[in-house]
């Protein structure tokens, strides 16, 4: 077994495949599957992931592996099995699916070193290794007689810990712990051998005699404002001891937390847990959808179900969405479960997140809260997997391995036969459809847990206003609303749907959006070209200069910004406290927080922000919620814009009237006639399910049929449409099923971008089963292309970005 199949670190798909080495001597004990090594490759030497040990190869002449870089796996067989499944259904390389698994830090360049943090003796071999130093770096291992497995023998047993240091930024935090050396009645006498002077000396012992625990040098100096000196003496006289002891950067103080103990479940959350306590129990899989409107107790039960994966001494994953990892949501985990929880999320800095990955891969928490990829933390023994908010968008990675975090949860959850929650108080039209199939199991909250009312929604026809000439972005009654609040002092968030803004055409008289005529999708506006286009079917039209419907020439896209909004809400209402929310405020680390904490503490009277507050916010004194617009996603060139729409409303009135105040929602529109404003306002989910899916039903969307984008993308135009056609034909030439069809070659509807043009085919299909295996075959074509005349193709199995 001297030969190691390895995936290497070379991102092009001719060399998507094992390269076999040959393992030198010194590591053939120490080398295991899932560990990295360096590689000569070419001239040039190179990471890659031990995948395989074997004994033969069909190729005579191997290289020698340089390097192994790790003495512990980072992926762990399941984690290797669940890369090379996540390539295959992605279509991406198996490196890059590797190294999307891993922190920052494994796939940065760094160096080595070795620490010793034991004071006991270790084997001769290493001591004069070490020579009485803490830290060697690693090319003095390499270049002695120390053997690899002697090191990682030491590492086990944890005498011995490897560093990475990262651009010359050690990875690690240490401090030096002090502790007595000597049982309490040597410290007494040592105190009355001391000199009358040593006063802080004498301190120190006696401090020592009643804890007879280690305590941080730093404290220590600190308490009994003395020095290192000090202590130092001590030090060389025995009586006390010192280590240094590795730890972690935890970004948040688990001191701070409120403990937190199981509530009495309501009646529709005991139907609910039952089913998935028996599977947590018997180790069975299923997906279970939990439909349950905002604050209906989902979160509590995500908590038991947990509690009862942790007393099993089983490992738990959630999931929750970047932006609604409030220090709320992390507070409810802490404080049940407290330093057994490790936080992953993109504000931690790569030192951070390596040290909460390090915490899961050594086994020193159960339970991980994380946005998307917390899926991949190295648990082995999975109990739960919980996807909080699963509607959520966030949970599809945009950039190769296009992965969405639910396959991956389910394909995690079959491999442990551990329970896959989904939770929403507006699931996908995929994930409901499956659970009216039976697929998944259906359980619905249809209460909140204080049995509130939902809070009623008003809708304001903004058409309306505008007849009556009022041109401001706030309604009338909006804006009376919000004074009466101010005077009672009760508090209003504010939404401005921002996104995609300015892309669809509108009249502002009539609400009249142009559409396609053959796709049902609002047309894109271009620009340079001023010319309307679909770009599901490239159908096009010049832009309109009066409404084709009331012939009012006021029809335009529109941009606001919500600085805009903050300034004309200030000279609307002189008088409001307003706190903004947006990517421009929260760039800043710890902004997102402050800005919350402001509003909390009654600092402000409106949250006023982008799609960023109507998630998880829990405010008690929140008694109005406005929107601003809720027309501006609707008609995105999205089939999926209704279900956005019907979901971020639903979200953000879940956010008035959550605790004894009665709360109170108004919803501004052009469009008030359309079924998503009009059923999120009543929040009858079952209508707009219905509702939707006849439409996706009609022109054939997903969850009816599957779809597959491919995106070309070159400097040059011709290059582009010639390649992307060809693609096409290849692809019609190819397909097995009739039902299969192949959309485009359409300019994207971001037709343009850093100087590349676009172009998009889509494919629509039910069951094409060699679907994968014809794209992957048909991109090899152009291998050649991609490599010397940086043609860029994409392809994403499951696009959820359009754009
Ligand atoms: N069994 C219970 N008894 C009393 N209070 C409860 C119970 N379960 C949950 N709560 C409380 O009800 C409130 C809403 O619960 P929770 O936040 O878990 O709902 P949710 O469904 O996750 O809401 P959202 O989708 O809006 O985030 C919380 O303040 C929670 O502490
Ligand atoms: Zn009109
Ligand atoms: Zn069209």
């Amino acid at each position: 077994m001297n030969i190691a199949k390895v995936i290497v670190d070379v991102p092009a798909s001719s060399i998507n495949q094992t390269f076999d080495y040959k393992i030198p001597e010194q590591f053939q004990d120490i080398l295991t599957v899932g560990m990295r090594v360096i590689v000569p490759f070419g001239p040039r030497k190179i990471m890659g992931f031990v995948v395989e040990r074997t004994g033969e190869s069909s190729f005579d002449k191997l290289k020698y592996i340089s390097d192994v870089l790790d003495l512990t796996p980072v992926l762990t067989d399941e984690l290797l099995g669940l890369g090379k499944w996540m390539a295959n259904q992605t279509l991406s390389l198996y490196i890059t699916a590797f190294q999307a698994m891993l922190p920052q830090v494994l796939k940065a360049q760094y160096k080595k070193e070795l620490e010793r943090v034991t004071e006991d003796p270790l084997s001769d071999e290493l001591e004069s290794l070490f020579a009485g130093r803490d830290f060697i770096t690693y090319e003095e291992l390499e270049g002695s007689t120390v053997s690899y497995s002697q090191i990682q023998k030491a590492v086990q047993d944890g005498d011995v810990v490897v560093n990475y240091l990262v651009k010359s930024k050690i990875t690690k935090k240490h401090v030096t712990m002090i502790m007595p050396n000597r049982e309490p009645h040597l410290l007494e006498e040592a105190i009355e051998d001391l000199s009358k002077n040593a006063r802080k000396q004498k301190e120190l012992l006696s401090f020592f005699i009643d804890n007879q625990q280690e305590i941080e040098q730093s404290v220590l100096i600190k308490k009994f404002n003395t020095t290192s000196s000090t202590i130092k003496t001590l030090l060389d006289k025995e009586l006390l001891a010192s280590t240094r002891k590795e730890i972690y950067r935890n970004p948040y103080d688990d001191k701070s937390f409120e403990q937190t103990t199981a509530l009495t479940l309501t009646e529709q959350q005991q139907v609910t847990i039952v089913p998935i306590k028996e599977h947590i129990r018997d180790e069975k899989h299923d997906v279970f959808l939990i439909h349950g409107v905002t604050g209906s107790g989902k979160t509590e039960i995500y908590l038991q179900a947990i509690q009862d994966v942790i007393e099993k001494g089983q490992e738990a994953i959630v999931l929750v969405p970047e932006i609604s990892l409030t220090p709320q949501m992390v507070k409810r985990f802490k404080g049940r479960f407290g330093s057994n929880v490790a936080v992953l999320h993109s504000a931690l800095s790569n030192g951070e997140k390596y040290d909460e990955w390090r915490r899961i891969h050594r086994k020193e928490v159960q339970v991980v809260v994380g946005a998307r990829s917390a899926i991949f933390a190295p648990f082995e023994n999975l109990g739960i997997i919980i996807i909080d908010e699963e509607h959520e968008n966030s949970y599809k990675q945009e950039d190769q391995p296009r992965y969405h975090a639910r396959d991956v949860a389910i394909f995690r959850g079959e491999n442990h036969r551990c329970p896959v929650i989904l939770g929403s108080a507006t699931p996908t039209l995929e994930s409901f459809a499956r659970a009216q199939k039976g697929v998944y199991k259906l359980a619905t909250l249809s209460k909140r847990t204080n049995e509130k009312e939902m809070p009623k929604v008003n809708i304001v026809d903004m058409r309306n206003e505008l007849h009556e000439g009022n041109r401001s972005m706030f309604s009338r009654s909006l804006k009376e609303n919000i004074e009466q609040r101010i005077q009672r002092g009760e508090q209003i968030v504010l939404l401005l749907n921002r996104r995609g803004y300015s892309t669809f055409v509108m009249c502002r008289d009539c609400g009249h959006v142009n559409e396609c005529p053959h796709c049902d999708i609002a047309l894109t506006y271009h620009k340079n070209s001023r010319q309307l286009k679909c770009h599901y079917c490239s159908y096009e039209e010049p832009m309109p200069t009066s409404c084709p419907s009331c012939k009012s020439d006021l029809i335009r896209f529109f941009g606001t910004g919500t600085q805009r909004i903050e300034e004309s809400l200030t000279q609307l209402i002189p008088e409001a406290r307003i706190v903004r929310m947006d990517v421009d405020t929260t760039r800043r680390k710890g902004s997102h927080e402050k800005i919350l904490n402001q509003f909390a503490d009654k600092e402000a009277d409106i949250l006023l922000g982008t799609q960023m507050i109507a998630k998880g916010l829990d405010f008690e004194n929140v008694t109005l919620v406005g929107v601003l617009t809720a027309d501006s996603m609707l008609h995105l060139p999205d089939f999926r814009s209704s279900e956005k729409t019907f979901q971020l409303l639903t979200q953000v009135s879940g956010r008035a009237g959550r605790h004894d105040l009665p709360g109170e929602v108004i919803i501004q529109t052009y469009t008030p006639e359309h079924y998503s404003i009009e059923l999120a306002s009543n929040y009858n989910f079952m209508q707009f399910y219905k509702n939707e899916m006849s439409t996706r039903k009609t022109f054939q969307y997903p969850p009816y049929v599957f779809l597959a984008l491919i995106t070309v993308s070159h400097q040059n135009h011709v290059k582009v449409v010639q390649s992307a056609q060809q693609i096409a034909q290849l692809l019609l030439n190819n397909i097995s099923n009739e039902g299969t069809v192949v959309l485009g070659p359409t300019p994207s509807p971001i037709a343009r971008m850093k100087d590349r043009y676009r172009y998009q085919c889509m494919i629509k299909y039910k069951n094409e089963p060699n679907l994968r295996t014809l794209i992957r075959k048909i991109i090899r074509q152009f291998d050649d292309e991609v490599r010397k005349n940086d043609l860029l193709i994409t392809v994403d199995m499951q696009p959820y970005q359009l754009m």
